[in-house]
């Protein structure tokens, strides 16, 4: 005997009411858990294990050529990300040490990166061993997880070596002077806002160094291992150099500036040799830090990668 229940769900009442009259609360996606545990894109349900996948780039296989593909596109934006900061003035008051209303004591810079670190943390950012902030301490927890858990696959000591203090520091006393013309124009955030992208994305290029080293550690783990147990930096730089990628990257860095820099004009007879940011101070940005940091946090990756 059907009871009113029965009919009622067998009904289209329900559906009718909900359509028109029941707002049913639409949970954001980014939000829901069902998001985070049902299923795992990492996860290769065929042969049960993890499998690193690179995220965002689109790049979604470990080798050291898809890799390379990631770091040649980190290229185009670390370009223009210097140079929208090269259209600022140095702005140096924004990297002066002062008491701030509200207690906080650093620099502008310092204050503003904070900030927004901490709601980039609980936006989901710093879940993956390339996205690395650098005022770690007391970050709020994210609210967004990311579905596709890229540092899954990697060994987690090893993933999380870092350089983030070293980037800061070169670019603020070292680069940025050699970046931004001499001047003051009272653009003080806006400045700050275009360091913040610059130095992004050079820790992201330079943390990608992680999923190089576990590449190469991978393709040569007997020789790699060996240097690892003896503690041997310097057998481990030598394994995971190549000269003639680094002349390549430093050569195709300098002439993205030259391409992506060059004055636009309607007016043939323009200098085309003026560029908005040096082509020559970008290779030595490679040169000197950028080649260098990531060979570092190679080495710094491999000799934690046993633990
Ligand atoms: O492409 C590699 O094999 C890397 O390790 C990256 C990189 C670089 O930073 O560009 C670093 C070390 C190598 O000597 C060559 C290039």
């Amino acid at each position: 005997m059907p009871s009113f229940v029965h009919l009622y769900i067998l009904s289209p009442l329900p559906l009718f009411l909900t359509k028109h009259f029941i707002k049913l609360p639409t949970l954001n996606p980014l939000f829901s858990p069902l998001n985070l545990h049902n299923f795992h894109p990492n996860y290769n349900y065929l042969h049960s294990k993890f499998v690193i996948k690179m995220g965002s780039d689109g790049n979604d296989s470990l080798s050291l050529d898809s890799i390379r593909k990631t770091l040649i596109g980190l290229e185009d934006t670390i370009v223009y990300s210097l140079i929208e900061r090269s259209k600022l003035p140095l702005n140096s008051l924004a990297y002066q040490s002062s008491p701030f209303p509200g207690g906080f004591h650093g620099s502008l810079m310092e204050f503003l990166v904070k900030g927004t670190e901490s709601v980039q943390a609980q936006g989901g950012r710093y879940q993956s061993p390339e996205e690395v902030p650098f005022f770690p301490d007391n970050l709020p927890p994210p609210f967004v997880h990311r579905p596709v858990n890229c540092w899954q696959g990697l060994p987690p000591a090893a993933a999380s070596v870092n350089v983030s203090k070293n980037i800061w520091d070169f670019y603020v006393n070292q680069f940025l002077p050699l970046l931004a013309a001499k001047g003051d124009d009272g653009n003080y955030a806006l400045s700050v806002a275009s360091d913040l992208a610059c130095l992004q994305v050079i820790s992201r290029r330079i943390h990608f160094g992680k999923y190089v080293a576990e590449v190469k550690f991978r393709n040569e783990t007997e020789a790699y291992t060996a240097a690892i147990r003896a503690k041997d930096k310097n057998t481990l730089m030598n394994l995971l150099t190549d000269s003639k990628v680094e002349a390549m990257v430093m050569q195709r860095v300098a002439k993205k500036a030259t391409v992506f820099g060059q004055e636009v004009t309607l007016n043939a007879t323009s200098n085309s040799n003026n560029y908005k940011v040096d082509p020559s101070l970008v290779s030595r940005l490679y040169n000197e830090w950028v080649i260098p940091l990531t060979k570092d946090i190679e080495v710094e990756y491999l000799l934690r990668r046993l633990d």
